[in-house]
């Protein structure tokens, strides 16, 4: 991880926000949320569909515009003000009618292009080929990413938020529609990140693989912060952070073992 200019900034939190307020379609989507998210923590944003976790994360990144509210990641204002080469982000899916033929290299190449050079740097093919080795996807570097399926798209989007080894980053169901194996390497790298001193803001439908990793979870409903505090437990052993995932499970997961917003107050 780099170390961050100004001890000011550094000493802020990862991510800062107050009264978040957005309305979609003429239909108010999150009302006052708070937000904190300190250094090196690792968050998890839970809820049932349509709480509006996706509609947060989107917002704290600036892509969908608030009616109300601050925002601040790293220690600078959203906007111009966030060091965005430090920022990773992971959505969802790739987004829908990006008909552009990228090889997954060219994705994952793109994530060490930002606003302040638009030339990736020297060693940037090495990097995004480690990127692509890290979810499994080097020896699909040269296919078009339209050709891959759901969940090898995914693991690009993942390794090119990875590349540029973010001191914060935020991922959207990063795990949905990858494979047990790929999502447990994906873990141990974010655990690396982590304990470089990097910050993870993660949503989860269960917290799954993740379990071991998260100290928070914090929970929406109906797009209003309900729940801040520690993940609650998993109702079955084997979910829990106390489980070590180290093999490949060949059995289907356990019923209520996964976590949802069903077990959360
Ligand atoms: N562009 C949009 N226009 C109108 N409504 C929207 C838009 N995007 C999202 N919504 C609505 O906002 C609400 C929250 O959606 P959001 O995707 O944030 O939820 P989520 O908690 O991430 O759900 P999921 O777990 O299914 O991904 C939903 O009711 C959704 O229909």
């Amino acid at each position: 991880m780099r170390v961050s200019t100004g001890a000011a900034a550094a000493a802020e939190p990862a991510v800062l926000a107050t009264g978040v307020d957005v309305t979609l379609g003429g239909h108010q989507i999150l009302q006052g949320v708070d937000l904190r998210v300190g250094r090196g923590e690792v968050v998890a944003l839970l809820g049932a569909n349509g709480s509006g976790k996706s509609t947060l994360v989107r917002a704290l990144l600036g892509i969908v515009p608030r009616t109300a509210g601050e925002v601040h990641l790293l220690g600078g204002a959203l906007g111009n003000g966030v060091p965005w080469e430090r920022v990773g982000y992971v959505p969802q899916r790739l987004p829908a009618g990006g008909g552009v033929p990228a090889t997954g290299l060219e994705v994952v190449t793109s994530g060490l292009v930002h606003g302040r050079t638009l030339r990736p740097p020297r060693d940037a093919r090495k990097r995004a080929l480690a990127a692509l080795e890290q979810v499994g996807m080097a020896r699909h570097a040269r296919r078009s990413v339209l050709q891959m399926s759901g969940g090898q798209q995914q693991r690009v989007l993942i390794a090119r938020a990875l590349v540029r080894e973010p001191d914060l980053l935020v991922l959207d169901e990063p795990t949905s529609g990858i494979d047990l194996p790929t999502q447990e390497t994906f873990v141990a790298t974010v655990r690396a990140l982590h304990d470089a001193g990097g910050t993870v803001l993660v949503i989860l439908h269960e917290l799954g693989s993740f379990a071991g990793l998260i100290d928070r979870a914090v929970a929406l409903r109906h797009g209003r912060v309900v729940y801040d505090g520690p993940p609650p437990r998993p109702r079955g052993e084997h979910a829990g952070p106390e489980h070590e995932h180290t093999h490949p499970h060949a059995d289907p997961p356990t019923p209520g073992a996964g976590l949802s917003m069903e077990v959360l107050p």
